[in-house]
């Protein structure tokens, strides 16, 4: 069979096994695309897909990748991928110009002509943007010059916070990402994580600013306010892996387990983890300043915990001895931001702090730098069949996300093995792996 048949057969037999778990599962019937509203079965951040639907999701988009990639001349196909970043541009200035409300406000169907009036700029410009997008299914053309939204593109209506936080990530992310290829070549950058060197610093600071230096300068108040509204007001981050942290991790077996959430933060996924989970005791740990910041406007409605004991704060840096007692040692996007040498400092309190307590286990969030595919080079099967597993679902977008993560904080992003050998290096192994139903994935370690 040539390859095209393989795939060919191989997506048939994958969509029916889609549509057999969909109709059995979803309460939306089929999925749809250029109907204007979500598609709950999928688009409900907070009920994820189930595993069968979610690995199928993830098979048929490799095979779908391949099919395209086998039918493209290649010239088209690397200046395609070449100049994504028009596409980009086309998202952030329908966002910007709020296009997707703009059509509801006038009955979900408009033409170009009065879009172009309603949203003030002009209509050849706004055609083409739109254009652009209708090829991603994100708005539709229904008639010549006619346009209104799909599923896609709805999303973006009604929502300020989505629409900041996607400004944000393509307005800067693609600032970033320029100089991402001389990061890797840049005889001061080339072997540094830190932040001091992040390609943020040398394409948008400029000044040798980091990230958090720039966003703490009154002069740049409009980025600040934009990150602030794509964050605090859709979560947008969390709406992206917050139900898989809540589903895909087995907290009911902690029972009443004290977890010390080391770096806490903000303190938001133990939040939602003790909202579902009442029993765990919860630790947040962190730098003076944001523990007070984190007591000062703690949630009313998890307030009788922080009065009856079972949440408290403790002020503690992770390269000094631990001074907690705890069951579960919890790291949410800590260890990234470190290089080797560091991570095994913390490691090593930890190892320490573990000891202390009989049966302790650490719990590390990520996201894992992962292989979308890994081919035997004799290979005649489909991509989809050699996904690899101890990593993170959703490859592709677990390496984009980690390279938006370096490109503004610096950093070191790992694979399951790099983490792996760090953790054998400070004495612990790995009991379990959990994949989450997004890009990010749970270690279960213990002392070894
Ligand atoms: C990337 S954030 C992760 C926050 C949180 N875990 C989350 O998932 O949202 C890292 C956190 O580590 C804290 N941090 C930085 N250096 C620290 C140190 N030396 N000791 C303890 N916390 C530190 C920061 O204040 C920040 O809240």
């Amino acid at each position: 069979m040539s390859y095209l048949s393989i795939l060919r057969t191989s997506l048939n037999d994958k969509l029916q096994q889609m549509e057999t778990e969909l109709s059995v599962s979803s309460h939306n019937g089929s999925p749809y695309l250029l109907e204007a509203h979500p598609y709950l079965a999928f688009d409900d951040a907070d009920n994820i897909p189930s595993r069968k639907v979610f690995d199928l999701m993830e098979q048929i988009r490799m095979d779908l990748k391949a099919v395209d990639s086998l039918i493209t001349p290649t010239r088209f196909k690397l200046v395609e991928l070449g100049t994504l970043h028009y596409k980009s541009a086309a998202l952030n200035a329908a966002v910007v110009l709020n296009v997707a409300d703009a059509i509801e406000a006038v009955g979900g169907e408009v033409t170009l002509e009065d879009l172009a009036k309603k949203v003030d700029v002009n209509e050849h410009k706004l055609g083409r943007i739109l254009r652009t997008l209708t090829g991603e299914f994100i708005f539709q053309e229904t008639s010549h010059n006619v346009f209104k939204n799909t599923r896609h593109s709805i999303a973006l209506a009604g929502s300020q916070g989505a629409r900041s936080f996607l400004s944000f990530i393509t307005d800067l992310g693609m600032k970033c990402a320029t100089g991402i290829p001389k990061d890797l070549s840049n005889p001061e950058t080339k072997h540094s994580f830190a932040e001091t060197t992040a390609p943020f610093c040398k394409v948008v600071s400029k000044n040798g600013q980091t990230f958090a230096q720039y966003m703490g300068n009154p002069e740049n108040a409009t980025m600040v306010e934009l990150g602030n509204e794509g964050i605090t007001d859709l979560l947008v981050e969390q709406k992206l892996t917050r139900a898989a942290l809540l589903y895909d991790y087995p907290w009911a077996e902690l029972g009443s387990t004290k977890v010390i959430d080391l770096g806490s933060g903000t303190g938001d996924s133990g939040m939602d983890v003790m909202r579902k989970f009442p029993q765990l005791s919860w630790v947040y740990q962190d730098l003076e300043p944001v523990i007070e910041s984190l007591k000062k406007d703690f949630p009313g409605d998890l307030i009788d915990r922080v009065d009856d004991g079972r949440i408290s704060f403790v002020v503690q840096d992770y390269f000094q001895p631990n001074a907690s007692d705890g069951n579960v040692w919890y790291m949410r996007g800590v260890l990234h931001e470190y290089n080797d040498d560091q991570v095994l400092a913390i490691l090593n309190h930890l190892t320490a702090a573990m000891r202390r307590t009989p049966n302790s286990k650490m719990i590390i969030n990520e996201v894992l730098n992962s292989s979308p595919i890994i081919v035997p080079t004799s290979s005649m099967s489909t991509p989809s069949e050699h996904i690899p597993g101890s990593q993170s679902a959703m490859a592709s977008m677990a390496n984009i996300m980690t390279w938006s993560t370096f490109s503004l904080f610096g950093g070191k992003e790992r694979s399951y093995q790099e983490y792996e050998s760090l953790l054998n290096t400070a004495g612990l192994k790995i009991s379990r792996f959990f994949q989450f139903r997004t890009f990010t994935v749970m270690l279960e370690c213990v002392l070894a």
